[in-house]
């Protein structure tokens, strides 16, 4: 196993009648925060539920902590928090009766800390779980993950639904818990910027295949969006680009090879630092375009 790796899968495929997960090899690593970027139905649920053990693979390999799921579900189970897009509980039940009902699946549950959390989170313990609303049920949710002492924190789209200022908190605690050096965690969102404030390396699912899974830094190295006349762009120089998008006068494309849009718009154009939305942008629409 990659040292540092607390995640890792390899040549993982899943296929659904309309979709295909296709031959993702990535990691999360410890000590750093992942982000898992993509457009909407790109595969991060997918790709989750499968780091999750929740649904099987059709091909390739997950492993947790070096181990897998056939045969150390509940020591893998019992290291992760876990946050899921659609926050499922019995909703008839208060914060303090589910807090009884899954306290005992934990062998390191903390009470103290989930107080914790509920205070902070201005959270009731009294409160019907019917009564919450969707930005308190991922609240709720976190307070759960983050009570028992997990390793790996996964969160499926943990601020969706989230007004700013909690989503601003939320990513404050990410950052504190990072602070223990042995932790990782991996959170799917598409509101990219939230990932210019705390992610270290940012995974990138494109329709089902994986783009790029590399440092945040590495990623805006690599990466330059560059506008310019229409004139300049003949068949070579199209190559460097991942996806164009053409106005009347002019074009702007994004390109993975920074140092070759230098050598060829120097002093013909602009080449800027292109967003994680940007990056999003011109890959989907470049495989439009090719297709
Ligand atoms: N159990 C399933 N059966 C059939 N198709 C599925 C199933 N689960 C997911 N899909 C399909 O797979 C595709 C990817 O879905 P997935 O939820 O992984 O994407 P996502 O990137 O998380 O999207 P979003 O941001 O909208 O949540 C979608 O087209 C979805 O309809």
């Amino acid at each position: 196993m990659n040292e540092n790796a607390v995640v890792e899968v390899s040549r993982l495929s899943k296929k659904y009648k309309r979709f295909e997960l296709k031959d993702v090899t990535m990691d999360v690593k410890q000590g750093f925060i992942t982000g898992l970027i993509g457009a909407n139905g790109a595969g991060k649920s997918t790709l989750i539920k499968l780091m999750m053990g929740m649904t099987l693979p059709g091909g390739g390999d997950v492993r947790v902590f070096g181990q897998a799921y056939a045969s150390h579900e509940a020591e893998i189970k019992e290291r992760i928090g876990y946050v899921a897009d659609d926050c499922s509980y019995y909703e008839h039940l208060t914060v303090d009766a589910m807090r009884s009902v899954c306290a005992p699946f934990y062998k390191r549950w903390d009470d103290r800390q989930f107080a914790r959390y509920i205070d902070r989170f201005e959270l009731s313990p009294k409160a019907k779980i019917r009564s919450l609303s969707k930005g308190m049920k991922m609240k709720l949710s976190l307070a759960f993950a983050l009570s028992h002492r997990a390793e790996l924190l996964i969160m499926d789209e943990p601020t969706a639904g989230l007004d700013p200022v909690f989503r601003r908190e939320l990513l404050e605690i990410l950052a504190e818990l990072m602070l223990d050096e042995r932790k990782a965690i991996l959170f799917s969102t598409h509101i990219t910027t939230d990932l210019d404030r705390v992610a270290d390396y940012i995974a990138f699912l494109n329709r089902g295949e994986l783009v790029f899974n590399e440092s945040k830094e590495r990623v805006f190295e690599r990466y330059a969006l560059v506008k310019a006349d229409k004139e300049l762009l003949d068949a070579d120089v199209r190559r460097i680009f991942v996806g164009i998008r053409e106005t009347s006068s002019g074009f702007e494309g994004l390109t993975g090879d920074r140092r070759e849009a230098e050598r060829l718009f120097a002093g013909y154009g602009r080449i800027e630092r292109p967003t994680l939305e940007d990056i999003m942008f011109f890959t989907a629409k470049g495989v439009e375009a090719h297709a």
